[in-house]
Formats: C-alpha cells, structure tokens, sequence
C-alpha cells in the first residue's frame, strides 16, 4: 500500500533543512520557540539559508546559485580596491612632484591620476551593478525554493489554517525574502572584503608611523564594536515586529478590497476605518521604536567615524613630534603625513564601515528569522504529514479491484481537539451517492478535510482511490476558486498537465450543459485572460456552476461536493445533480438540500455531538485488517511519531 504523503529526501525543504547544524530528526524546530535577536540562533538559520543560496537548488552549482555572481562580485571588489589605494596616494605623489618642483613628474602624476579616476569610477559603477545582480539572485533562489515547499498539496493550507505563529506568510515571501537579498547585498562586501583591506592597512600604516597607529585604531574599533553591539540586540526583535505589523496592515487593506460589497452592505465603512487607523497606529508606533533605538545606534556610527578622522593625524603626529622625520624636507614630510593619513583614515574607515554594519545586519536578522521561521513550520507540516493514515489500495490502471472509499473506525477531532466525529466506520463504493447532512458545526465539512488529507484523523483508518490527480477525486467546495487566467484555464483548472485540452465545442457543450451560454458573451474569447474580474462578471451561484464545468471535464470517479450547489438555483441544482448522476461519477455530497435526496442511495446524518447514521443499504464492510493497523495519536502533535 503507499503512504499517503511520503516526504522526498530530495524534497526542497529537505535541501534547506538539511544542515548539520540543525538535527531536525532529533529536534524538530518549534516555531512557538521565537529568538528574534542577534544570537547563535540567527546564526545558525543565516547559515542554513547561505547554505542554500552557494548550494544551489537543482543541483547546477553555476546555474542555480550564487556562486558566479558572487564571484564576480568579488572579483570586481578586489580590483577596485587595488585602484583606490592608487587613487588614494594621488595627494601625497602631487605634494611629492610640486614640493619638489618637477614639471616632468608633475605631468607624469597628473594623467595617471586621471587614468586612475577614471577606472576607480568605472570600477565602482560594475561593482554597484554586480551587487543588484547578486541581490537578484538572491531573491530568486529563496523565493523560487520557498515557493517550492509552500505551494504543494496541504502544506499551505496547513501554513495558513494551523499556523497563526507564521503572521503574513505571503509577507515573507513577497517582501522579506527582498528585504533580505537587500541587506545582504549591503553587507556582503564590507564583511568579505574588509577583512584582507584591514590586514593590508595594518601593514602599511605600521610601516609608516610604527606600532602605535594600529594599536590605536584597534582600540578604537574593539570600543566602537562593543558599544554598536549592545545597542543592536533590541533593534532585531523590534525590526521582527514591525514586519510584522507591516504585514496586518497590508492585509487588511488587501480584505477590504475584497469585501468591499459585504462591508459597504452592511454600512461597515466607519468601522473599518477606525480598524484600518488602529492598525496603522501600532505599524507607525512599531516604526517609531526602531527608529527610536536606531537613534544611538546612529550616533555612535557618526562620532565613530568623525573622531576617527582626528586620530589619524594623532598617530601620525606620533613619528613626526617624536624627531623621526627631522632630517625629511617640507615636501617629504607633507607626503608622508598625507600618505599616512590616507592610510589610517581608510583603516578606520574600513573599521567604521564594519560598525555602520551594524544597523543593516539587526535588519538582515530580523529578515533572517522571519524566512527562517517560514521554512520551519513547513517542515514540521512535512513530518506531520509524513504520519497522516490513509491507503490507496487502488492504483491507476490496475483492472483487479473497484475504487471504493472506506472508513475504519474513525475518530476525526479539530484542532482545537473537540471530537467532531468518532468511530465511524463505512465503506462507499462507485455508483453508491452519497448525501452528508447535519447540523452546522457538526463536521461534515471536516470529514471531507480528512479524506482530502488536510486534516489528519485522530484515529482509524481511511482507505481512498489513488492519489493520482483529479480523476478519481475531485472536490468542489461551496466558494468556487477561479484561477486567474481564460475561460479555457478555468474549465481545466488546474490544468498544469498535457492532457489538459479542450476545443472549443467542449467548452460550449460544457457551458450547455451547466446553462452558462451567456458567459461566451462576457469573454473576449476563450483564451482571452482575466484576473479579479472573474470575481464581478460571475455572481456566486454562476461561479459554483462554472465548478461543476471542471466537474464534467475530470469527470472523476468521485465527485466530492461541499454544499456545492448552495447558492445554485433549485431548478438548476437537481438538474446538474442529475447530470453527474448520469456522467457515470459517484457523488459525496454535503447539503442541507433535501429536495435531491431521491438521487442519492446511501445517507450518512450526523448529530452534532460526534454520532454519524449510515442508513441505506450497500455501504458497511468492515476489513478487519485494516482495524489492526489503526493507530492512536495526538493528529495535531506538531512533534514527530
Ligand atoms: N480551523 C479550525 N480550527 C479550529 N476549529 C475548527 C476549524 N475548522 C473547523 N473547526 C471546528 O470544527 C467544527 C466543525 O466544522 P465543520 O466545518 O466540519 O462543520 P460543518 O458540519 O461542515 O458545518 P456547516 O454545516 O456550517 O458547514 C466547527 O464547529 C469548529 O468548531
């Protein structure tokens, strides 16, 4: 029998999850658990994701990584670190030639200064340009491979259903992930380049005015890093929220634009404006913290470097007062002190920009945690998944055996752990209707999350057809999705594979059928594109009726309908019931309609305090077996079994 949802080891969370830092088998991470400050928690997640970006994600370490783009980078900041330091000895070779009164050399100083101007300027402008791209890069690589483990069966149910902890995750994923390669980008070239400049200088400013000049400007740096650390801690978690405030904010904005008709019949708007003012306060109030604690932050960086300028004519005035350079001319000694000052001014400002770094990586942090926290929820959706119990005893072409739905002693609880339905048990054949009805609440719409695998069941054992595609089960729920896209795409939503075509006299024959004709008027044609708008040129019902479209082009084995029809016309709805009926596709259906009842042949009523009637006849068989292996679990432990 296959396991209902197996995660492949080469799956791409798998990919992201996979660092030895992080024993997930052992520990899986627990979202509740938040750190959203400086700590080795952020760098272990930062560490996951470069992992992931220098790994690559389809195995083409030059394609699909940063690898070359970051190399380039590289490479272009190393030659243009070359320029600057000729760049930089330019005032010093002009005191040298006009000290010294040499026209010769000065012509000589002068147009090399300007080749060296020029290629500085030419270099720093690529170098600019290779950062956006490796910032793009970046962007790609992240979010292609989030979209990747979020966008798949259940898990962005589960994301949006279980996980309140993961706030906005279309946020993280349409403006952290950006907000990230941003920041990284910033920070990327001072962190990797400074190291092997500060050496450099180090060397040469020893060279030139002794031991003292460095010593000093390490102190200055070691005083500077502490004091810009501390200060940083607090900016992490407040950037974390403020996303996160950001993100409301936008939502609730998104929501209003949805259901701009409900709140305007309901004359709602002046409540939702207080909401929308509220939810703009708390962003603005998160803002103003950040910028609050930036505030130091940013007087420190400022003093930092504004003294920085000073010591570096202390250090040299060191050699010079101590009687090193007596012997030296005027223009000798001007040299030397503006060389040196060169020297320790771009040390120090090497040093400051390591400092300066600061702000922007308490922003990297807070972006790091929430695309982190994003990818570790969807990997304990995986492991969870990974238990759920439900068979598929019947595969696709195999003649031997008739598809059929059954359900062993089954006990389905939500998750807030109320028991909806327990123990029941029922086996559903094709040709054998089947109408679902009870009252609101009672779980008949959970009962078909759990044959769809988005819940798990508490316990029992569930056996369904395969789950190879919209042939053998096809759900419709009672709001209708429509895909953005043509007429055609909705007709075969989802349409992802080959054998999704369809003529145009299908179409028409299909929109016959469900009595939608007119909608070929609404469309420029059928392949004519639209977005939101499907939403205003169908009402409810129509859109429902457009479901049963899809219905008829799958033609599955079950149809599986969630008050389908409710806002359907009686006339229409026994019609197309009557329809399916004769399509040859077995009907589940959940209704509060009993006007159809004479199409269906087995009835399963619940009671609302977790009981379930199966009357008619055809449908109870037991298989001991499948009993024995019924498991006993917490369905909505978030800890692996
Ligand atoms: N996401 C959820 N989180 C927590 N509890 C839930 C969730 N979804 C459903 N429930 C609980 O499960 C109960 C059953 O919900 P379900 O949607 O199955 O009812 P139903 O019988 O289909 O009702 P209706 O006739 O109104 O559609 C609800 O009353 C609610 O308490």
């Amino acid at each position: 029998m296959e396991q209902f949802q197996t995660a492949s080891s080469t799956s791409p969370i798998d990919d992201y999850m996979s660092d030895p830092l992080l024993d997930r088998q052992a520990h899986p991470p627990a979202p509740q658990e938040k750190s959203h400050s400086f700590d080795r928690l952020f760098l272990k997640r930062l560490g996951r994701l470069l992992r992931l970006l220098f790994k690559g994600t389809d195995g083409s370490i030059l394609k699909s990584s940063i690898l070359l783009p970051y190399s380039i980078f590289l490479l272009l900041s190393c030659a243009v670190e070359v320029i600057v330091w000729f760049v930089g000895l330019i005032p010093s070779r002009f005191y040298a030639v006009l000290g010294s009164l040499d026209v010769e050399g000065y012509w000589k100083v002068l147009f090399q200064s300007l080749g060296f101007v020029f290629l500085v300027a030419v270099g720093k402008s690529l170098q600019t340009f290779s950062s956006k791209v490796l910032a793009l890069q970046i962007r790609r690589i992240l979010t292609e491979h989030i979209q990747a483990c979020y966008i798949k069966p259940k898990t962005i149910y589960r994301v949006l259903l279980f996980h309140e902890d993961i706030d906005n995750p279309d946020q993280r994923i349409t403006q952290d992930i950006d907000r990230f390669a941003e920041a990284a980008r910033d920070i990327v070239e001072p962190l990797v380049i400074t190291p092997a400049l500060i050496v450099y200088y180090t060397w040469k400013c020893w060279d030139v005015g002794g031991y003292l000049g460095p010593l000093f400007i390490y102190m200055y740096f070691v005083v500077g890093s502490v004091i810009s650390s501390y200060l940083i801690k607090p900016i992490v978690e407040l950037v974390f929220r403020k996303e996160s405030c950001e993100g409301d904010f936008r939502y609730l904005h998104v929501r209003l634009r949805e259901y701009a008709e409900s709140v305007a019949f309901s004359r709602g708007e002046k409540e939702e404006q207080i909401r929308a003012d509220k939810s703009l306060d708390t962003l603005l109030g998160a803002q103003r913290k950040v910028i609050n604690r930036e505030l130091p932050l940013e007087a420190v960086k400022q003093i930092h470097s504004y003294f920085g300028s000073i010591l570096s004519y202390i250090i040299i005035s060191i050699p010079i007062l101590a009687g090193k350079y007596d012997t030296s001319d005027p223009s000798k000694i001007s040299e030397i002190i503006s060389k040196n000052t060169f020297i320790s001014m771009y040390l120090l400002w090497k040093f400051s920009s390591i400092i300066e770094q600061a702000t922007k990586l308490s922003d990297l942090a807070g972006y790091t945690a929430r695309i982190s926290e994003l990818f570790e929820a969807i990997n304990v959706i995986d492991n969870d998944l990974e238990n759920v119990e439900i068979d598929y005893p019947y595969q696709d072409g195999s003649p031997e055996s008739e598809p059929f739905i059954a359900f062993d002693k089954v006990t389905i609880t939500s998750p807030s752990k109320k028991t909806l339905i327990s123990d029941f048990t029922a086996r559903f054949y094709t040709g054998n209707h089947v109408l679902i009805s009870g009252p609101n609440g009672s779980g008949k719409s959970s009962m078909l999350r759990v044959m769809a695998g988005l819940w798990p069941c508490a316990k029992g054992h569930i056996q369904l057809p395969s789950n190879h595609g919209q042939k053998n089960m096809y759900f419709l729920p009672q709001s209708s999705y429509l895909t953005f896209g043509s007429l055609r795409d909705q007709i075969t939503y989802p349409n992802l594979a080959s054998n999704t075509e369809i003529s145009d006299e299908e179409i028409r024959s299909l929109l016959k059928k469900t009595r939608l004709s007119h909608v070929e008027d609404l469309v420029d044609s059928f392949d004519t594109p639209y977005g939101n708008e499907w939403y205003k040129m169908l009402s409810p019902g129509e859109q429902q009726r457009l479901a049963f479209c899809r219905a008829f082009y799958w033609k599955p084995t079950f149809l599986i309908m969630d008050e389908a029809t409710s806002a359907i016309d009686e006339n229409t709805q026994s019609h197309l019931l009557k329809l399916v009926h004769e399509s040859g596709s077995t009907m589940i259906c959940v209704s509060h309609n009993s006007s159809t009842r004479d199409l269906f042949d087995t009835f399963v009523t619940f009671n609302g305090n977790g009981e379930c009637r199966v009357s008619h006849s055809q449908d109870i068989d037991i298989n001991d077996d499948a009993l024995d292996k019924a498991v006993l679990r917490d369905p909505w432990s978030l800890s692996d079994e």
